[in-house]
């Protein structure tokens, strides 16, 4: 007999970080609709999975709120749901409240705001792996007694961590919560229900927290902790990166000779050596650098110290008329400023907001890197500086740092004359994690098949097409000098030199300008066509360094490395500032402003270094 059973339409919630995604996706797995909630710019994320029993779940997660008081777009759909008050959303049938075994003091606020709604609940107490490693246990039967309704441990980020609500799930309906009495007040409330429930048995891991804290935001060390964190992560990016780059150029190299020679001499033989390999192949070589930027960014968000240097930047960020909010988009800004502008959804104060995404730009994405590392790994010696830093990675670090003082004054000035109105960043320290392998070897892996896949389509594409731009049309017989000068690509560089010829572009940097506005790193790949199509000996593509290296001055790579810290390259943060803005006036208020310093700074970092060699 087919029995089927009604489809229960629940609903996580929680304060942010406790878990509530994690336990979203192990309870849905890939059965998942993400969407946005109509009007606004906040992720809506649907599942549905069956009980172990067989009932059928719709699962709705929410966005992280502290209470139901909201103060974001995020907070207000969670409240305007959970309240039943939402235009498009049912009111859900079921609360399923996630709270964080390890910051119940926190996390119990909003348990009672949520009791009190007259809705069935189930509270899950997650991390109890952490909780249980500090010594703190919850007297989960004391608390669900004391609720009047199901309380079960859960550990999200474990296989079948969550087996104990699906239990419960598989029961019948919960009704309704006790209410709270009328009278009692919430912080009392949960100071009793502390005292009550939770029990401390070691404090060794909060000792640790807090010893660990006492020096990582320490007004003086703090800072200079995270200067030097961040300076031994450049330093990495080129040290550990080489061994395996060299392989890979190596192997580029190989594929292009080998292809070259078994292919008679033509169209086809340029397209797939000088389109193709020329240019994806160079790109390719950027990987390993662009893993370690990441397997940092991912280790230190995965330890607990981020937020500790989000903490430690509040104040530098209140000097840009910006607040702690701010920090987060702009951090995410560094591998991309797409998911960076778009994190400022939660970014209340809508001036805050403009400004930040109006600074994201500035943050020196991920496709800076290949640019960045073959313009120094060309231009600056591989030397040691007092014994220990390498030079290259000095000067990689110095381009951060100056685009992050940039950003901070663009900040600044946009702010200057308007009060700020966020209130100061109330941040929740997260405690300290020993990363766990296999996240970060997951993170990477999608970095690596992100950027691959990438190398694979649009930067094939566009240095095909560039490629073809370059080629054609043909030089006529008997024509003197090398093809591309005759070609399409070789008369828009000229012609574009009057603009650039100021600030020390030669006419190859115009051409690979233009396919670099649709994605930074292929200006790389780019000039690895353009040189490989202009030279006259074969493989000028394999040494693309040494190549640039005689050719240019340094002032010219200088000024190109100015260029990429301010230039409004990439469309896609273009379209996406136009999307999270809805204003073509703020885009092109965006593209223009930042145009004017790419020229403005290339152009001072051009003359200056003239001077200074004389060249
Ligand atoms: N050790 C441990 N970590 C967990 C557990 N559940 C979640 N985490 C980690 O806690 C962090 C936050 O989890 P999320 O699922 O993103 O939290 P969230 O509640 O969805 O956060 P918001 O969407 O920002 O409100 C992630 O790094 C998870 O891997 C758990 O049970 N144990
Ligand atoms: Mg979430």
């Amino acid at each position: 007999m087919d029995v089927r059973v009604a489809s229960l339409y629940a609903a996580l919630v929680g304060n942010p970080n406790c878990g509530k995604t994690a336990l979203f996706n192990q309870l849905t797995g890939s059965r998942q609709k993400v969407a946005n909630y109509a009007g606004v710019t906040v992720e809506r994320k649907e599942g549905r999975f069956v009980t172990p029993g067989g009932r059928p779940v719709r699962l709705l997660d929410l966005p992280g709120a502290y209470s139901l008081a909201a103060t974001s777009p995020d907070e207000d759909v969670t409240r305007d749901v959970c309240l039943g008050r939402h235009r498009t959303e049912p009111r859900p049938e079921l609360l399923i409240n996630v709270v964080d075994a390890t910051n119940l003091r926190l996390h119990l606020r909003f348990v009672l705001e949520l009791r009190q709604l007259g809705l069935p609940m189930i509270l899950v107490v997650n991390m109890m792996d952490e909780a249980k490693r500090r010594g703190i246990s919850v007297d989960l039967d004391g608390l669900s007694r004391e609720f009047g309704m199901p309380v079960v441990p859960a550990v999200s980020v474990r296989k079948n961590g969550a087996s104990a609500l699906l239990d419960v799930l598989d029961q019948p309906p919960p009704l309704p919560p006790k209410p709270l009495g009328a009278d009692v007040e919430i912080h009392a409330e949960v100071r009793r229900l502390l005292a009550a429930y939770v029990q401390h048995s070691k404090r060794d891991g909060e000792l640790l927290a807090d010893r660990l804290d006492r020096w990582f935001l320490h007004p003086v060390f703090g800072p200079l902790i995270l200067l030097a964190v961040l300076f031994v992560m450049f330093q990495t990016v080129f040290s550990w990166a080489q061994p395996v780059m060299d392989l890979l150029q190596n192997g580029v190299a190989t594929l292009g000779q080998t292809l070259g020679a078994a292919l008679p001499d033509g169209v086809l033989r340029s397209l797939l050596v000088d389109g193709v390999i020329a240019g994806a192949g160079t790109v390719i070589t950027y990987l390993p650098q662009i893993l370690i930027l990441f397997l940092w960014i991912l280790a230190l968000e995965e330890s607990g110290y981020l937020p500790r240097a989000a903490f430690l930047l509040d104040r530098i960020m209140a000097t840009a008329g910006l607040s702690g909010r701010s920090f987060i988009p702009l951090l995410s800004s560094f591998a991309c400023a797409i998911p960076g502008i778009m994190a400022t959804r939660t970014i209340q104060n809508p001036r805050d907001r403009l400004v930040t995404i109006l600074v994201a730009p500035l943050m020196t994405c991920s496709a800076r890197l290949p640019v960045y590392t073959l313009l120094i790994g060309a231009f600056v010696p591989h030397r040691r500086v007092w014994g220990i830093f390498g030079l290259q990675g000095l000067v990689l670090f110095g381009l951060y740092a100056f685009a992050i003082v940039s950003g901070l004054i663009v900040a600044r000035l946009m702010t200057h004359g308007v009060k700020a109105a966020e209130h100061p960043l109330l941040l929740e320290l997260p405690p300290y994690r020993r990363p766990v392998l296999r996240h970060l070897a997951l993170g990477l892996w999608q970095r690596a098949t992100m950027f691959l896949s990438r190398v694979g389509t649009i930067i094939v594409t566009l240095n095909v097409l560039l490629w073809a731009l370059s080629s054609f049309p043909a030089p006529p017989p008997g024509a003197s000098g090398a093809a591309i000068d005759w070609s399409l690509a070789g008369r828009i560089g000229h012609w574009m030199m009057p603009i650039f010829a100021p600030i020390g572009f030669n006419w190859q940097i115009c051409v690979s300008l233009i396919p670099g506005m649709a994605a930074r790193e292929v200006a790389v790949s780019a000039l690895a066509t353009v040189y490989a199509l202009g030279a006259t000996e074969d493989n000028a593509a394999d040494k693309l360094a040494p190549l640039l290296s005689a050719q240019w001055s340094l002032a010219t790579a200088f000024s190109l490395l100015a260029w990429y810290v301010f230039a409004p390259q990439c469309l896609s943060t273009l379209a996406v500032i136009r999307r999270e803005t809805n204003s073509w006036k703020v885009v092109a208020g965006t593209a223009g402003y930042l145009f004017a310093l790419a020229y403005g700074a290339a152009l001072a970092t051009y003359q200056i270094t003239r001077m200074l060699t004389g060249g």
